[in-house]
This record gives C-alpha cells, structure tokens and sequence, in this order.
C-alpha cells in the first residue's frame, strides 16, 4: 500500500503572511504522518502557501508565464526550499525517515509545456525506507526561462510513478464544495462541478481549485480531496471529503 499525499501550502504556511510556517497546523500534520500505520510507504508532497506563491506573484510567474530573472528564479525556489527544510525537518524530529527531493534539479517541461519528471530517485529512495519529500518548484521551461511547477502536478507524476494505491490531497477546505458550500462527495468529470470551482483565497499562481481537480482527474488511483482535521482518517485508510475519480477508475 503506497499513499502519495500532498500537504497544500495553505495548510502549513500562513498563506497572507509572507514566508511564514503555520507551525501549529504543520505539527498537527507531521503528528498524523508519524502516528499512521502507513509507515515508510508515503511520498510527501507540499505546496507553495505564503513561501512560492507570494514570490511567484511578484515576478509574475505561473504554470505558464515563465520568468528569465535571474533573481525571480532564486527567490521563489529558494523559499520553496527553505519551506521543504522546515516540513523535512518537523517530519524527522517526530521520527520520519524524511529527506528532500528538489523538482527543479530534475525536471523539465518542453516547448509544449509537457513536463518531465524523472522519479527513480523517488522510487528507490522508497524502496529504500526513506519517506521523499518533494514540493512545488521551479521548473525549467523551453521557449520561456522557468515557470512554476504544481504540488499539484506532481501528485499525478508521483502517483503513477511509485503505483500509488491512494492518493491524499490535504487543503485548507474541508473538500470540493458545491455552489451551496457543501462538500460534493464524488467527482467524475470536471464539466459536473466547473460552475462551482473558483482560484484560491489566497495569493495562488497554480490555479486552486479547479486547477486541483482537473489535475486529479488524470490520475487512474482515487485521489480524495480533505481537509487538515481529516488527516488522520485519510491515512487510517478512509476516504473523506471529495473522491476525484478519473476515467480509468472503478
Ligand atoms: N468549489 C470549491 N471548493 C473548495 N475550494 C475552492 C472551490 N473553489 C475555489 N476554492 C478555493 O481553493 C482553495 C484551495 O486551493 P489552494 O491551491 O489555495 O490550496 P492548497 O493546495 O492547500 O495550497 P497551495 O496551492 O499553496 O499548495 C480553497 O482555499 C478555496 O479558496
Ligand atoms: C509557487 C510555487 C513555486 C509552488 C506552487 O505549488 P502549489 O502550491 O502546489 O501549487
């Protein structure tokens, strides 16, 4: 049983506030992962939270808007490793065999914007016993300097990659909601829900929500949307929230 889980950036990080962990809610987070009986089988993925995507903003980068500065580049990936550092580090201190994995060393898109992400690194560090954590970045881009590459689509890589059996997505709303706000169980086609799917709240270059969905229904695992309370549920092997569930699924 492998669990690819993305901790959104929303969650640890104080996403209005500037580089700021949510130390609270990381700790929370970590004391789920290493309470777990998913032991060493989980690849950790995070998001941008105040750390990425308010430096993302100021260069005016994005998904598909790439940047050539100099600066941009080592100001919006050194943050994103400086949150990897403090997740890495709260992970090991509760006991995680946690160690950093850094997407903008490795991966590529092409001119097309069609990623590649090479994962044996991910994968043997997995067999291993170790638990990778990878997360949002930077990531080479042809035709257009670098441009951001999602927690998001990472998950899918990863997922496939290490033939993840569940696949948890942890964000600061309790699930995909409804144009009522309340939280749509299962999705199965993004045309059902796209009237109720918005950005984010918060300052956000890789497309929130609807980004979120569109990228989960490409993967053939069930992905579940959560959100920080039902953590501990998602890895006792529940499914709460929103089931995202691509074609190849059941
Ligand atoms: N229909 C919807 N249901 C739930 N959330 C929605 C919806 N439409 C828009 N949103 C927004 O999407 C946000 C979640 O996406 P966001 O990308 O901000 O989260 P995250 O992945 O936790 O953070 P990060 O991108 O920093 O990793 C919610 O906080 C909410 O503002
Ligand atoms: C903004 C950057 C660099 C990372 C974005 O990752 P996400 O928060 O998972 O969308």
């Amino acid at each position: 049983m492998t669990v690819v889980l993305k901790l959104g950036g929303s969650v640890i990080t104080e996403k209005d506030e500037p580089e700021t962990v949510d130390r609270t809610a990381l700790s929370a987070a970590v004391s789920a992962i290493a309470e777990s009986a998913v032991g060493e089988d989980i690849v950790v993925v995070h998001g941008g939270g105040s750390f990425g995507h308010h430096h993302a903003a100021e260069y005016g980068v994005s998904t598909t808007e790439g940047t050539h500065d100099v600066d941009g580049v080592q100001a919006i990936h050194g943050a994103m490793c400086r949150l990897n550092a403090a997740v890495v580090d709260a992970l090991s201190e509760a006991g995680v065999p946690a160690v950093p994995v850094h997407p903008f060393s490795a991966a590529a898109r092409d001119a097309d914007g069609d990623l590649s992400l090479p994962t044996a690194q991910v994968t043997t560090l997995l067999a291993e016993e170790f638990v990778p954590v990878l997360h949002g970045d930077l990531v080479a881009h042809a035709g257009a300097g670098a441009t951001v590459l999602s927690g998001d689509e990472l998950v899918v890589e990863l997922a496939s990659a290490v033939d993840a059996n569940r696949v948890g997505v942890c964000s600061t709303v309790p699930g995909v909601l409804n144009e009522d706000g309340t939280v749509i169980d299962r999705i199965e086609a993004f045309e059902a829900v796209a009237s109720a799917l918005g950005g984010s709240d918060a300052t956000d270059v890789s497309g929130g929500m609807a980004g979120k969905v569109r990228a989960l229904l490409a993967l053939s695992a069930p992905a579940v949307v959560f959100g920080p309370d039902a953590l501990p549920a998602f890895l006792a092997g529940e499914s709460p929230g929103t089931t995202i569930a691509g074609d190849d699924d059941w």
